[in-house]
Formats: structure tokens, sequence, C-alpha cells
């Protein structure tokens, strides 16, 4: 039996997943179920770094400390998902030999939980690079324990991000509190977050816990955190690092275990400098930073978001719906400044507008401002149609389906640094075609690009 024939034999009379990795630390062999259960195949690990699964990378890395000491371990591990999310697994690592009496290091991973990609809720759609980015850093700050500070536009998934780092975190089966600092008055700061004792201040008819106890164990997730109002922000911070906290009219401290979680359309470096933000606060908030791309930073998903709500849409109403092609076409042109809630919104009224089951291209309803220029699109309006970046060459022979293209080229010509090739590739269309609608949008000078860049 050849080197090779022996090591295979091994790996399929394995039924969980099963890992050979080579004295250089390197993996050599996988087996079926690491197919089944990472999404991976032999070719996508051969000769991979031994720890390329692993979520978090080891300071001390286990393989390389197997062939330095050829002691069998067993260990628990975070390793990722096919969907970048984190998968408990119990490791058992111990030497195999092959004919030639070469030592190899043999893992047998077995699962801890099912995967729970969708526990709950927190089903996160897409398979664009910057979605897998995305997850990935999700499930990477979801095993820490660290404060996490999340940013992007209104819409973008920024409250579904933290529910899903809370449902893969080893506090999943703890509380997932959502404090929503816009509501948060100066007067109900105190109140909402430590709780009150009755009678303590007119209208305290009853004693009331407050959000970071009800967080115990669990997540507390602050949103739009940037508001905060400036004279509570101690407060917090003085809680957040003590643990301990006094509901309002009591004089007894009270403790809560929690993991933080915020988020904040607005730069809140910003507000910091302006002093409208506490510098402490926020450091002690932003351990993990994670930025939430807007929509219109991973167009390719779009088919599969509006797939995944009509899902939902047709198991509500009973009926299959469908999207013509010319319907999805106008869907992937347009920006979306309410990001992801946006194209729900508009899907949602399409399917109850559509006499039948095809949402045609008709009944793709997109702002009447579309094409023209407006403000920054607000939080509390997320279908306003916002600001239009660019005022191109001949902009008035454009139909709004040729502006929303042009604007969609010169954000990949900015994603890519001007490469043409790139973002013909990025578009699925040949470099001359591209050349033809960057001369006809007027984007083919360099001149022309800074000039849009600076709308
Ligand atoms: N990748 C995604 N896949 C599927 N649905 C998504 C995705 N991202 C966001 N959504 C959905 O879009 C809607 C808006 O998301 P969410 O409330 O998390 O945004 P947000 O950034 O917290 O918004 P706001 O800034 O207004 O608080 C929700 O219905 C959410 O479930």
């Amino acid at each position: 039996m050849t080197r090779t024939s022996l090591l295979s034999s091994l790996l399929r009379a394995q039924h969980q997943p099963f890992l050979i990795i080579d004295a250089e630390a390197r993996i050599r062999f996988v087996n079926e179920a690491v197919k089944r259960v990472f999404g991976l195949t032999q070719a996508d690990l051969a000769e991979c770094p031994c720890c390329r699964l692993d979520v978090v990378a080891q300071s001390d890395c286990r393989h390389q400390r197997f062939f330095r000491d050829l002691e069998p371990y067993s260990e628990t591990h975070a390793l990722i998902g096919p969907k970048g999310e984190p998968l408990f697994v119990q490791i058992q690592g111990f030497p195999v030999l092959d004919e030639d009496g070469q030592v190899y290091l043999g893992e047998s991973l077995r699962l801890l939980k099912p995967d729970t990609t969708t526990a709950g809720d927190a089903t996160i759609v897409g398979r664009s690079a910057v979605t897998q980015t995305l997850i990935r850093a999700l499930a990477q700050s979801a095993v820490t324990d660290v404060s996490v500070l999340l940013h992007g536009e209104t819409g973008s998934g920024k409250e579904l991000a933290a529910e899903y780092i809370h449902r893969h975190s080893p506090r999943a089966s703890g509380p997932f509190v959502v404090v929503d600092c816009t509501v948060l008055s100066e007067d109900l700061v105190e109140s909402e977050l430590f709780g009150h004792v009755k009678g303590a201040f007119t209208g305290a008819v009853g004693h009331k816990t407050g959000l970071l106890e009800l967080a115990d164990k669990g997540t507390l997730f602050l949103d739009e955190i940037g508001d905060l109002p400036l004279s509570q922000q101690p407060k917090l911070l003085r809680a957040l690092e003590s643990g301990q906290f006094r509901p309002v009219g009591s004089n007894q401290t009270r403790h809560a275990d929690v993991r933080v979680v915020s988020a904040t359309h607005q730069d809140l470096r910003q507000l910091v400098q302006s002093g409208t933000f506490r510098q402490d606060l926020f450091y002690r908030l932003a351990v993990f930073p994670i930025e939430i791309p807007p929509l219109r930073a991973r167009r390719e998903d779009i088919p599969r978001i509006v797939d995944h709500i009509l899902q939902d849409i047709s198991s509500t109403a009973g009926r299959e719906y469908r999207v013509h092609k010319e319907a999805m076409r106008k869907l992937l042109l347009y920006d979306y400044p309410g990001n992801i809630r946006e194209l729900r919104n508009i899907i949602h009224l399409a399917a109850a507008m559509t006499p039948n089951h095809e949402i045609t291209e008709d009944g793709i309803r997109l702002p009447l401002a579309a094409s023209t220029a407006s403000a920054t699109p607000a939080r509390a309006c997320p279908t306003n149609f916002g600001r239009r970046k660019t005022d191109y060459e001949h902009a008035e022979r454009l139909s709004p389906i040729e502006t929303a293209e042009a604007d969609y080229i010169l954000d990949l010509l900015r994603q890519h640094h001007g490469r043409r090739k790139d973002v013909a590739e990025r578009l699925s269309i040949s470099e001359r075609t591209l050349y033809r609608k960057l001369k006809r949008y007027g984007l083919n000078t360099p001149s022309a690009t800074l000039r849009n860049n600076a709308g």
C-alpha cells in the first residue's frame, strides 16, 4: 500500500471531519466530512497552513506544539464554518504514521453544537466578497468578549449584525437586549439603564429593573450610541468598567455581567473631536470596530436578498412571487440610500401592487427624486432618495437607469482605484464595452473621474 492510500483509507474510516497535517504544519489530506461541515474540499485546503480554519489565530499553534513534543491533545476551538460563522468544535490530535514510519498529525473534529448560522432571525444574506469579509469579522468578534462598535448607514444591517454576534457568541443562551439611545432623554437614561426603586421620583410607582440588569449574562446592544446625552455618558462608562451600578433611588449596588455591542451611523471620532462624545467612552466601546458596508457596495447580493425577502412574503401570503429580469435589472442599478431596509420596502410595495405573481419593472417604484440631487439620507426617513454623486457629462440625455449605471461604474472605479480591467470583470462585460460606457457618461478622463469624485 502506498503512503497516500494508507492515509486515504484512514481518512475514509473517519465519520467526523478529519485532517492530516504534516511536520511543516500544512494540511495534507482531508476527508469528505470536512466538505460537509466546513464547505471546503481537499483541493481548497491542500498545502494550506494548518490554522487556516481557526477563527482566532493561535499565538501558540497547537500543530507546531504537537510536532515539538508529539503529545496527543484534546481541545475546544472556534473554527470558521462555510458561511464564515464560528463553529465550536472539540479537536483531538494524535500521531499518525505512514508506511515509511513518517509522523503526521491526525486531527478529528467533533462539532459541539449545531450550525447556528440561521439561529433566530439573525440570517445575513449575501455571498459577495464584501459580505463574506463582514461575516468573518462578525464571527471573529463573536468568540471574543470584547466591546464591538458597528458603524454603517441607516438600514445597512447594524442591528442584525449585533444579533448575529450575540447568537454566535458563548453568551447565545443569555438575553439580547436592545437599547435605542435616540429615545433616551437625559431624564430617562439612568432609570432605563439602571432601573429605579418605588418612589425614586414622581411617577415611579413601582420597582423597575434596568436594561443593564436584564442583559445579565447576555449582550447589551446600544443602538445609535452617538445620540446618548453627553451628561449621561460618564454613568454608562462607570457601569461598563465596573459591571456595577445603582438603581435610581436605591443605595444598593447591583452587578451585571454584560457584553456590549454598540452601533452608530455617525462618525464617533468626529463627535469626540467636537466634544459631544467622551473619548474614554469611545475607547471603551470601540475595542473591535466593524464597518457595515452599504448595499450599493455589495450589489451582487441584491438578487439573493430579494429572493430572501420574497420567500418571506410568499410564505405569509401563501403564493409564490417572481421578479422579472428587467425589474431585477432596475433593482441592481439603484443606489439604496436606505440600504436593505429600503430594498425590503420596495419589494413589499411591489408585491402588494402586482395583480399577478410577477413583479415587473413598472412595479419597482423608486423615489421620484431618484435622479436629482438631494440631501444626505436621514436616519428617520429610510426611503428618501439621497444625494446623487454625479453630474455626468450630457446628463440631460441620460435616463435615470443610465445615471444609476454611471453611478455604479463610478463606485466600482473608486473601489478598484481606476483599474478598468477589474471593473469590466466585476460587471461581466468586455473592456471595450466598458470603455464605450465610460465615454458615454463622460467618465473616460481622469479629470472627469476626479470631478465626479468631488461631487
Ligand atoms: N444581509 C442581510 N440579509 C438579509 N436581511 C438583511 C440584511 N441586512 C439587513 N437586513 C434586514 O434589513 C432591515 C434593516 O436592518 P437593521 O435594522 O439591522 O439595520 P440598521 O443598520 O440597524 O438600521 P438603523 O440604522 O435604522 O437602526 C432588517 O429587516 C434586516 O433584517
